[in-house]
């Protein structure tokens, strides 16, 4: 890659957002730099930051001569050589992003939503430009995951990757589990620890960690899968009935990213959605706003990483190792690492992968129905069930004391989407079912 190869006295940053995330930056550019400074031996200056509002009451005090409402007064300005784009969305951070590229910058992003949607072009253009587009806070916020995977972990080739990729709803989910509260009343205190997205469905729906899930899979496997190819499903459904089942069948729910492949037949299958998993497993046991990637490759086994998912603080610490990784290129220092932006060493990992389809999923379920509370109805729902071919494996029923309702939660053996969406159709047929019934899977590594 064509760097500037000269050895470079001071390194210039320009931030783009000055929200969570690039407060943290500056706060921690700011705080640790001498240390800093010592290690990648050069001297760090922040030149300026780019906001919405330049009025705005901030935590991390900036003069004001380094702010500016302008952010093409970042990605325009020759001396600076690396951009930070921290401002999230996938339109303007686009434009600024592939304009700093254009110019020669590094740019370092957090912007999950932007990678899983314009990767490919960004890549591209980062190559075209001889420059480099380092993402590491992109996924699982402060573990280390993308250089894991390209760096600790390059002998492998991994059949199973998955995970909690983010850090709000494993907040929720935990607070849920612990203190019985429903998902909106934990909402707001996520809020204030700044972990949620501006837009809060990426977080609620499945969407933030899917696009993680976008970016790890083409990192293990040459292959960008498209959202619309994929099972996303949040955490909104999710109630206490759940979580106490779960809790009396050993396992938590947790919102899992899965990946896996079979490398018999090449098939890769790429999936978002809360699931049962035993608490026997570690990953069960990775609670509130951190996240856990486990990664199986056939040199290594199954490695587990574990770190906070989410905030300033975490969120920065990955922004700054990227910040690290470009001073060394900007020294010169070769690149230890395949990047990105090697189109040709990422077309051929990718090359012979079959995507496998979400109705190739194979789980064992959980179903959650409402009924009228009359006699007979638990035969004509389970007589559906069996001559759908799911077989139950535990059954519980809940009477709703004065409503005339009762709910019922089934665990199933084995099965596939197929069978089970065939079995939710014809039982949301029946009469005496009140509302859409509730599925979950059942996770096994
Ligand atoms: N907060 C977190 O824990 C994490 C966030 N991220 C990602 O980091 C990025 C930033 O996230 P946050 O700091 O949490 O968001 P934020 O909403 O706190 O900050 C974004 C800032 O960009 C500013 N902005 C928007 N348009 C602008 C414009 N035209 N010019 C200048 N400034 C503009 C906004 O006013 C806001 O202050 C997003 O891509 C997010 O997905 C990634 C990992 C963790
Ligand atoms: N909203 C995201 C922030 C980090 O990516 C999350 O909660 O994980
Ligand atoms: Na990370």
């Amino acid at each position: 890659m064509e760097q500037k190869k000269q050895s470079k006295q001071v390194i210039r940053i320009g931030l783009l957002g000055f929200g969570t995330v690039g407060q943290g930056v500056w706060k921690h550019l700011q705080g640790n730099d001498s240390a800093l400074e010592r290690r990648l031996g050069v001297k760090l200056e922040l030149v300026r930051a780019a906001v919405s509002d330049l009025k705005k009451k901030r935590e991390v005090r900036v003069p004001a001569s380094r702010l500016t409402d302008d952010p093409y007064a970042v990605v325009d300005d020759p001396s600076i050589d690396i951009v930070c784009e921290l401002i999230g969305g996938t339109k303007l951070a686009r434009t600024l992003t592939l304009r700093a590229l254009k110019a020669g910058k590094i740019v370092v992003s957090a912007n999950k939503a932007l990678i899983c949607k314009h990767g490919e072009e960004i890549f591209s253009a980062a190559r075209r430009a001889g420059t480099h587009y380092f993402f590491e806070a992109s996924v699982a916020g402060g573990i280390p995951i993308i250089k894991t995977l390209r760096e600790g972990l390059v002998a492998n080739r991994f059949s199973l990757i998955y995970g909690i990729l983010n850090g709000t709803s494993n907040y929720i989910l935990t607070r849920m589990e612990r203190e019985g509260l429903s998902f909106p009343d934990i909402l707001d205190d996520a809020r204030s620890l700044g972990y949620v997205e501006a837009d809060e469905s990426l977080d609620l729906d499945g969407w933030d960690a899917a696009h993680k899930a976008v970016i790890l899979a083409y990192l293990a496997h040459g292959r960008w899968v498209k959202l619309k190819e994929m099972l996303v499903e949040g955490i909104r459904g999710i109630t206490q009935y759940d979580i106490a089942y779960a809790r009396e069948l050993g396992c938590k729910i947790k919102l899992l990213a899965v990946i896996s492949r079979d490398f018999s037949t090449n098939c890769l299958s790429v999936r978002l959605h809360p699931a049962l998993i035993s608490k026997r497993e570690l990953m069960a046991s990775v609670d509130e706003v951190y996240n856990g990637v486990s990664l199986t490759g056939d040199v290594v086994g199954t490695t587990l990483l574990v770190g906070r998912g989410a905030g300033q603080d975490a969120t920065s610490s990955a922004v700054i190792s990227d910040i690290a990784d470009a001073v060394y290129l900007l020294k010169g220092v070769p690149a230890p690492f395949i990047c990105e932006e090697d189109e040709d060493v990422y077309a051929a990992l990718g090359a012979e992968v079959e995507l496998a389809g979400p109705e190739a999923i194979r789980s064992a379920y959980y179903l959650r129905l409402r009924v009228k509370d009359q006699p007979g109805v638990l035969a004509r729902v389970t007589d559906v069930i069996s001559r759908e071919g799911l077989s139950i494996a535990t059954m519980t029923q809940h009477q709703e004391a004065g409503e005339g309702t009762a709910t019922l939660l089934f665990t199933t053996h084995q099965s596939n989407e197929k069978v089970v969406s065939a079995t939710l159709k014809s039982l949301k047929r029946l009469g005496s079912v009140l509302e859409t019934p509730f599925l979950l899977r059942i996770f096994n590594p």
